[in-house]
């Protein structure tokens, strides 16, 4: 009976742990989506909320979807950037409004006229920039900020923060820029040292006190503490509590009318005057007594201490007589080993870095992890990717499987180059960190040798995809392309001048690398500031006429070394028509708007023909020639900012994500219909 029933009992428990299984996947699978429609709807929530309170006259257009609002960037449908600036919002910033965006990297509402208190942002746990500057911003340093462990560039300057400034930010250990400047802050400055801390500023303010003596405010120096006019010490240039001088008019003895005068009013009678003969001579025989006494009498004592003295035990006379004096004498040998402590430290890393200079050691870039030494770089295979204008870059792989990329810097172009003002310029350079920039791991300095580690970027320089290698055909791209190209690299190069102050200086297509997500990545930037000399000449004229379109008509005649922001926007404009049209910078011609329009539209077409797989869009690619135009004229005054740049780009997206959406309902409501 059981055996004839075996079949049904397999069957059943078959079926039993089908369905246990099932339910299990499925529960987990829900749970799933159900977490990520939970985590979306949260950041719709917030953004809202952030608007409803911040934004009071409208202008963040919310009709389409939240990842396409003004300034908003998503990464999987979740928000990571949320740059709002220059714009009249007007509000406040609610609380529960940005600090539930746990995914955000990016926080930016630099001048955006919003006032009120900081709101609570421990929520921000993946911040690491948090830009609120110039705004009107009251109340205290938020505290919460010293919990975003991840933060490096903070800027709450330009407000009316109150307060004092935090002692905990000496724990920030990943601060880069720290920006609290115009402000109204009160109390002592905290004594930050960590030598991330690559750009630091509180001047205008109300802090009081001595500036800690730490090497990196040292470095920073007097110009990061201005108009704080009771701050003091060695930072400041002025002393703490000047002591009263000795035999200072302060401190002198009273004038003798005066102690007469106290005497006499002690006695109870008034100032004698000389015509009263005999009582004076009394009074001065009196007098000559009591001084004789007074003074036989502090002989006796100072005799007898002496006596005393000797008598006694040193040390317990020590304890009683000098208890001020000592703790004074401790307190000072205290402040002079601490001083002497760091010092010593700072001239231990100098050391440090000095030995590893010579030894042959790398110096990682701030935050990098030191995963390869230098003889595991000499020993890895490498290939030669090319030779550019201020040196020879390769492609090295590591016994760990890593790829970095090694531009090996020419010794004669570097020339004039110092090893402190190379060390200082690549801590300035490798502390840059933007996702449109390709990183700078490491650099390394002995003798005749210097070198730069980058990360390898694997799909190739913008250069490539436009013009095509030996290997790979040239591809005409369709604007939404170049509208995206374009601004990765505005955003990049905005960075680096809004932020830091630098310029680029080398800015063409092969310096456009693409990135595993074909996001554009900006390579060399800021090497041309070291280069003294002229480039040398290329066998390849095409390459010199190429490398010379790329430059503004004031730097044609002058040496690499001449930058300036406004010859990198000058590039930039070169380098989009260079996008948009398919064409070598040295083939461009220089046209009026409506004359380049027009051009831009003939090669697009001609193009069209060859490709008959694309379909370009005559406005988008107006508006982008635009903007080209606009950044390549002659006069340097009348090119936009970077920052200006990056706008217009980003309007030209907004219209057209408009114009979709326009179509899509067009087309949905004739369906309907
Ligand atoms: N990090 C990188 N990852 C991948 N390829 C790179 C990287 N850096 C440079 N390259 C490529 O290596 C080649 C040589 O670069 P290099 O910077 O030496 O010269 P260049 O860009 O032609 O000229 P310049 O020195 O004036 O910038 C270029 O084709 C460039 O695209």
């Amino acid at each position: 009976m059981l055996r004839s029933n075996l079949p049904i009992f397999g069957f059943l428990l078959f079926s039993f742990f089908f369905f246990f299984f099932f339910t299990i996947v499925a529960s987990s699978s829900t749970n799933r989506t159900q977490r990520a429609f939970h985590h979306r709807d949260r950041d719709v929530y917030s953004l809202l909320r952030f608007k409803s309170k911040a934004d009071l006259w409208n202008k963040i257009n919310t009709s389409s979807h939240f990842c396409q609002w003004w300034g908003v960037t998503c990464y999987g449908n979740r928000v990571v950037r949320l740059v709002i600036e220059d714009l009249f919002l007007g509000g406040q910033l609610a609380s529960d409004s940005v600090n539930k965006l746990d995914q955000l990297r990016v926080l930016s509402l630099k001048n955006t006229s919003l006032t009120g208190p900081l709101p609570d942002l421990s929520g921000l746990v993946n911040l690491k920039s948090l830009y609120l500057d110039h705004n009107s911003f009251s109340g205290s340093f938020p505290l919460s900020v010293l919990d975003l462990h991840r933060l490096r560039i903070l800027d709450f300057s330009f407000n009316n923060l109150t307060g004092s400034i935090p002692s905990g930010l000496v724990l920030s250990d990943r601060l880069i820029y720290l920006r609290l400047d115009s402000n109204r802050f009160n109390g002592t400055v905290p004594a930050l040292n960590q030598s991330s801390l690559h750009s630091f500023n509180v001047s205008v303010n109300n802090l009081t006190g001595a500036v800690p003596v730490t090497s990196v405010l040292l470095r920073f120096g007097i110009s990061s503490f201005l108009k704080n006019p009771n701050l003091c010490g060695e930072i400041v240039h002025k002393e703490c509590n000047p002591r009263p001088k000795f035999f200072s008019p302060d401190t002198a003895a009273p004038p003798p009318a005066m102690v007469l005068g106290q005497i006499a009013q002690i006695r109870g009678v008034g100032l004698s005057r000389p015509n009263h003969g005999k009582h004076s001579r009394i009074a001065m025989i009196l007098g000559f007594i009591s001084g004789a006494f007074l003074l036989f009498i502090s002989v006796a004592c100072l005799i007898g201490a002496v006596k005393r003295r000797r008598d006694n035990n040193e040390k317990e006379k020590g304890k009683e007589s000098t208890a001020v004096v000592a703790s004074d004498a401790a307190e000072t040998a205290e402040v002079a080993a601490a001083i002497q402590m760091e010092q010593e430290s700072e001239m231990e890393e100098k050391v440090k870095k000095l030995q590893a200079a010579k030894s042959g050691s790398l110096v990682f870039c701030a935050g990098e992890a030191h995963v390869y030494t230098m003889d595991q770089l000499m020993t890895a295979s490498a290939e030669l990717l090319g030779r550019g204008t201020v040196g020879t870059t390769y492609k090295a792989l590591l016994d760990s499987r890593l790829i970095v990329t090694v531009k090996r810097l020419d010794a004669i172009r570097l020339a004039g180059v110092g090893r402190d003002k190379f060390e200082r310029h690549m801590e300035s350079v490798g502390a840059l960190g933007h996702p449109n920039l390709v990183p700078l791991r490491a650099y390394f300095q002995a003798k005749e040798e210097r070198l730069l580690i980058y990360d390898y970027l694997p799909n190739g320089s913008l250069s490539s995809l436009v013009h095509g290698t030996k290997s790979s055909r040239a591809t005409p791209l369709h604007w939404t392309s170049c509208l995206k190209i374009a601004e990765d690299v505005a955003q990049g190069l905005s960075y680096i001048h809004q932020a830091w102050q630098l310029v680029h200086g080398n800015l063409k297509s092969s310096n456009v690398l693409l990135g595993p997500d074909f996001e554009a990545c900006i390579a060399d930037y800021c090497l041309a500031a070291l280069a003294t000399n002229p480039p040398l000449t290329s066998n390849d004229n095409q390459e010199d006429a190429d490398a010379l379109a790329y430059k503004p008509p004031e730097a044609r005649h002058k040496s690499l070394s001449y930058q300036s922001v406004k010859a990198d926007v000058y590039s930039f404009g070169i380098l989009l028509l260079e996008l948009l049209t398919g064409k070598q910078p040295s083939k461009l011609p220089v046209l009026p708007l409506d004359e380049m329009m027009e051009w831009v539209r003939k090669v697009r077409e001609e193009g069209e023909k060859k490709n008959g797989n694309w379909r370009e869009d005559r406005d988008k690619f107006g508006m982008l020639t635009e903007v080209a135009v606009a950044c390549s004229l002659i006069s340097p005054e009348q090119r936009p900012t970077m920052w200006q740049v990056l706008k217009m780009l980003q309007e030209i997206k907004e219209v057209a994500v408009m114009e979709e959406c326009e179509l899509v309902l067009d087309s949905n409501n004739s369906e309907s219909s």
